[in-house]
């Protein structure tokens, strides 16, 4: 049997390599910078399958190159770098990987809540530079219990951070675009955008980056928040508008910025962000657990071979093009 021909812009963990090596003919990009558009547009020519991932974009210009492209595996379940309009006026169906890492994400989202709260970051630091004396002159954090949780993107990860705040003792509102039928079950309340931003202790970020989200906090958002508030976003990026969140910070508007994902990303070492004392920043790992990635690289090959085989993809965002 002919192997199918197919691009990825990185490699998946081995199981899912392995799977698709079995099956098809592999141009495989693993240099640590993302692939340029024109070696891309160039190894797309004969391509009947692309592995897709967050750093590179796929637009209507690099789909031009590729006549024989038959799908499209984003090894994410955010797929904000992927024209999907253009891909659904080519029939080209799009998977991706929900739910599969969502306990993970949750975790992580969480996790960097506590540790910025409860300083764990700063108390190593103090530690090791040998500032640890026994008059304790330790920095103080914040009780989380109590507290006001407002979570700004309430889907299947934004849900599971809710349960996760809940069973600490605190507080949850959200603000979603659709209100959840299932909000007694989840202990939260609903708030509009602005009361979510007047009332929350700490706001947490988890909708995908489209045109209605990018840049929701700028300015007026910080400047309305609580001056106590410990802000975090575990989503993209370009959600926030980094300038202002670096002003924010700088003038003590709000407390604390906690950002697994940032503008640009990844950050470089010399940004004005990293100076400030009130930042904790990871490099974008809310799904980065062996277990974690691999269901999501089983996941992106399990849609990659079922579009190659003209059968329908497990996990489609356009469904209206996507085979039956
Ligand atoms: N930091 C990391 O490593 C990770 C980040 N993510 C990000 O988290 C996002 C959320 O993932 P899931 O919870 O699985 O997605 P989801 O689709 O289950 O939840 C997103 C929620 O945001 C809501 N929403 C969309 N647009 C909105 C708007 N304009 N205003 C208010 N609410 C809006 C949706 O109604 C939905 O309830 C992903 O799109 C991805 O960008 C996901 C996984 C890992
Ligand atoms: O899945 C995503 O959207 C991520 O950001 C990485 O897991």
């Amino acid at each position: 049997m002919d192997k199918y021909p197919i691009v990825m812009v990185r490699n998946l963990l081995a199981p899912a390599q392995n799977r698709l090596l079995e099956y098809c003919n592999i141009k495989l990009w693993e240099k640590a910078e993302p692939i340029s558009h024109d070696i891309l547009a160039k190894w797309l020519e004969d391509a009947e399958g692309l592995v897709a991932a967050g750093n590179v974009r796929i637009d209507e210009r690099l789909l031009a190159y590729a006549p024989k492209l038959k799908v499209i595996a984003q090894s994410a379940v955010g797929y904000d770098n992927i024209d999907v309009d253009a891909c659904t006026r080519r029939g080209i169906p799009v998977g991706n990987t929900p739910g599969v890492l969502v306990e993970a994400t949750a975790d992580l989202a969480f996790g960097l809540l506590l540790c910025a709260t409860r300083r764990i970051h700063e108390g190593w630091e103090f530690v090791r530079q040998g500032k640890w004396t026994p008059n304790q002159n330790i920095p103080f954090g914040i009780d989380l219990y109590g507290k006001v949780l407002g979570i700004v993107g309430m889907g299947r990860i934004g849900a599971a951070v809710a349960r996760r705040a809940r069973a600490f003792g605190m507080r949850v509102i959200y603000y979603n675009r659709n209100r959840r039928p299932d909000e007694a079950e989840l202990g939260v309340k609903y708030a509009s955008f602005d009361n979510l931003l007047t009332q929350a202790d700490c706001i947490l970020v988890l909708t995908p980056l489209s045109p209605a989200t990018r840049g929701l906090f700028g300015w007026e958002q910080f400047g309305r928040m609580k001056s106590t508030a410990f802000f975090v976003n575990a989503a993209r990026g370009p959600i926030v508008d980094t300038g202002a969140l670096a002003s924010a910070l700088a003038a003590n508007q709000i407390a604390y910025a906690v950002l697994d994902v940032t503008d640009p990303e990844p950050l470089p070492g010399d940004h004005p962000l990293l100076q400030l004392p009130n930042v904790l920043v990871t490099p974008h790992i809310g799904s980065a657990t062996i277990e974690t990635r691999t269901r999501m690289a089983l996941l992106t090959a399990d849609n990659l071979l079922a579009g190659l085989r003209n059968r329908p993809l497990p996990a489609c965002v356009n469904p209206e093009v996507n085979y039956k």
